[in-house]
C-alpha cells in the first residue's frame, strides 16, 4: 500500500516544554489511523503539524509525496485542496446556514458556477446524513450531531484525499456517536479515504481504526493494529485499554 503520511523523528517545542522527542509514523493509503495517548500527549499538536497549522522544530513531515518543511504556498495551497479537517472546536460559522457553511470552500477557492456549487453541497449534505430542509438552518438550531455532520460535509466538499479528524465524537450520545462510526466506515469505503483522527472513545477505536500510533512520554511507544497491542507494553496502554484489548 502507498504511504501517504510520514512523519519522521519529529520533535516540537512551546518554549522551554519539550512536547514530541522524536516521533517517527507511517499512514497508507485507504487506512483509517488513530492517534492515541494521555491527555496533553500531543495528539492534536501532531494533527496540527500534519496540516500545516503548526511548526515541527526538527524531523520531517511528509505528506501525499510532499515535504512540509520550506514548502512553498503554491504547493501548500495544493496540498490544503486535497485534505479536509474537522476539529473538535472547528465551529461552523454561526451567521452562515448550514448550506452557506458547506459552500464556503468552494466559493473561496474554486470558480464553480453557482448552480454547480449548490449540486455539490446538496449531494455532500446528503451523504452524511443530513436532510435538504436541515440545510436552511443556523448551526444554533441543530444538534451537536448534526453540526459534526456538517462539518464532515464542510471538510469533504473538495474530495479529498485525506481526512482529518479530531475527537469527533466527543460530545455526542452514546447512539449518535456510533452513527458517526459508521458514517466515518461508510465514507471511507465510498470515497476512498485515507482518514487520520484522534480519539478517546474506545467504542469508536475498536469500531473503526485499522492502526494506531500511541505517544505516550513524548514518544510513539506503539504503532500498529489494535490487535496486536495484545502483547504491547506501556502504562498508558494498561490503563486506556485495561482487560479490553482486542482479541487476536
Ligand atoms: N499554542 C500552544 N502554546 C503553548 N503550548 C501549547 C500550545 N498548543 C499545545 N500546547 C501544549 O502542548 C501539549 C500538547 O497539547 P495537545 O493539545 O496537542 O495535547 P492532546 O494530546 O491533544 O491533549 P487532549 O487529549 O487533552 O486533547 C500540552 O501540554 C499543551 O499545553
Amino acid at each position: 500500500m502507498k504511504e501517504l503520511i510520514k512523519v519522521e523523528n519529529v520533535t516540537t517545542r512551546f518554549g522551554d516544554k519539550l512536547v514530541h522527542d522524536g516521533l517517527n509514523l507511517t499512514i497508507h493509503e485507504g487506512e483509517i489511523y488513530g492517534l492515541l495517548g494521555p491527555s496533553g500527549c500531543g495528539k492534536t499538536t501532531l494533527l496540527r503539524e500534519m496540516v500545516l497549522l503548526q511548526d515541527i522544530a526538527g524531523g520531517s513531515i511528509e505528506i501525499l509525496g510532499k515535504s512540509l518543511k520550506n514548502i512553498s504556498e503554491k504547493d501548500a495551497q495544493s496540498l490544503r485542496y486535497r485534505w479536509g479537517v474537522l476539529f473538535q472546536f472547528g465551529a461552523l460559522f454561526s451567521s452562515l446556514t448550514i448550506r452557506e457553511n458547506v459552500a464556503l470552500p468552494l466559493v473561496e477557492y474554486t470558480k464553480l458556477s453557482k448552480e454547480m456549487i449548490d449540486e455539490i453541497v446538496r449531494f455532500k449534505i446528503n451523504l452524511v446524513g443530513l436532510k435538504p430542509e436541515d440545510s436552511n438552518l443556523y448551526p444554533s438550531e441543530i444538534s451537536g450531531g448534526m453540526r459534526k455532520k456538517a462539518g464532515l460535509a464542510r471538510a469533504l466538499v473538495m474530495d479529498p484525499k485525506l481526512l482529518f479528524l479530531d475527537e469527533p465524537t466527543s460530545g455526542l450520545d452514546p447512539i449518535s456517536a456510533r452513527e458517526f462510526d459508521n458514517l466515518i466506515l461508510k465514507l471511507r469505503k465510498m470515497l476512498g479515504l485515507t482518514i487520520v483522527m484522534v480519539s478517546h472513545d474506545l467504542h469508536s477505536i475498536y469500531n473503526t481504526l485499522d492502526k494506531v500510533a500511541i505517544i505516550d512520554n513524548k514518544k510513539i511507544v506503539y504503532e500498529g493494529t489494535l490487535q496486536g497491542l495484545k502483547s504491547a507494553k506501556s502504562d498508558f496502554i494498561d490503563a486506556f485499554f485495561g482487560d479490553n484489548r482486542p482479541l487476536s
